[in-house]
């Protein structure tokens, strides 16, 4: 068996045995806590540029499967696992682990105490990350400031070009930054006619497509990257009913005149808890980001927060004041994880059918 090194930026070094391809590889390093889901996680676009550990010990027991992806082609730099089982057992399984992530060219490191790796992350926060041969020496701070991460992730995630899937119910736009197919699959049940557009289509271009409503997608990377996305999201809030999911949702608050940060180590996993302020009730949510729209923000803006973390009390929902506009931090689409909130794409379709019309209050009227 190749023996494999993981390098942090701040100098711990785990020793494991490769599985995957085999170049070497940087990367943000980040982890997931969920006890299922890989495949959707390994496939998930927001992940692009990154090195994704998971907690749960034994990864890849059920296979790969052709049902499950949530794009095309997997985007993660590299995986890092206690184990990757050699024999899956399920009978939808088309490969394993170890073949799957060959295919794709993406390297793996197995053997790895990753509870230990995360306990790490959560004391340093995210940081840069090297899976390399056993034999390379450890780089020393300097070299690592150098090693520069990439900030392009949303235009290389995005569809190139328009399509469409053809639907006879509502049109909608979505704007694609990295989307996972969860979005799609959402809206396609409910027999929506979605058009795809690359993430810099300009409101012009989006407006004459004719939408009931706009889909802003989840996607890789510092939302503060997609500057254009943002001036055209500015553009379109008073103009048509809008549903951001994640990077999506952050893209609203910027565009809104709200800020965003980067959280020390993010939330990515199935079992995030969030509250609705306005029920009270508290759902359990499938997360996967670095950035948060920071709170203080808000109050200089015509948004509402709607919906907070429980765990560290970040925003996770917003709702315009005077136009139909929400948006979620989380995953309603729950790809993998807990579906208590997929019934938010049912409440966007219904807020297509509002008006956009600000009425002589200045507020909107919602036919
Ligand atoms: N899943 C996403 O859309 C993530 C959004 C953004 N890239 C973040 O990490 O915060």
């Amino acid at each position: 068996m190749k023996k494999r090194q993981l390098i942090l930026e701040d100098g711990t070094v785990f020793n494991g045995t490769a599985f995957g391809s085999d170049q070497a590889t940087t990367g943000e390093i980040v982890f997931n806590t969920g006890m299922t889901g890989y495949q959707e996680i390994l496939s998930d676009p927001s992940y692009c540029g990154q090195i994704v550990t998971l907690t749960y010990p034994l990864i890849g027991n059920y296979g790969i499967n052709s049902d499950d992806f949530e794009s095309i082609q997997p985007s993660i730099q590299a995986l890092v696992v206690k184990e990757a089982s050699a024999a899956p057992s399920n009978f939808r399984k088309q490969h394993t682990i170890d073949s799957f992530l060959k295919f794709h060219e993406i390297p793996g490191i197995e053997g790895i105490d990753t509870r230990k790796l995360t306990k790490i992350i959560r004391k340093q926060g995210a940081m840069k990350a090297r899976l390399t041969e056993a034999t390379e020496t450890v780089e020393t701070g300097a070299s690592w400031e150098a090693i520069s991460l990439p900030n392009d992730q949303v235009q290389r995630m995005s569809t190139a070009k328009p399509y469409v899937v053809p639907g006879r119910g509502k049109r909608i736009v979505v704007m694609d930054f990295g989307m996972k197919h969860g979005i799609l699959r959402e809206l396609a049940a409910r027999d929506c006619h979605i058009t795809v557009v690359p993430w810099h289509y300009s409101p012009e271009q989006i407006l004459h497509l004719n939408p009931d409503g706009v889909m802003l997608t989840n996607g890789p990377g510092d939302p503060k990257d997609v500057e254009t996305a943002t001036k055209t999201i500015r553009e379109l809030i008073s103009q048509v009913p809008i549903f951001g999911i994640c990077l999506g949702h952050q893209l609203i608050a910027l565009a809104a005149g709200a800020n965003t940060e980067k959280l020390k180590f993010g939330h990515r996993g199935s079992n995030h808890p969030v509250k609705d302020l306005a029920t009270g009730k508290t759902y359990l949510t499938s997360q996967n980001h670095g950035y948060t729209v920071t709170k203080e923000s808000l109050s200089s803006t015509d948004l509402e927060l709607t919906q907070v973390a429980l765990n560290d009390g970040t925003v996770e929902g917003l709702q315009h004041k005077k136009y139909p506009v929400m948006s979620v931090q989380y995953h309603p689409e729950a790809a993998p994880g807990p579906e208590d909130t997929r019934h938010l794409f049912d409440e966007f379709l219904d807020m297509t059918q509002q008006t956009t019309q600000p009425s002589s209050k200045g507020e909107a009227t919602y036919a």
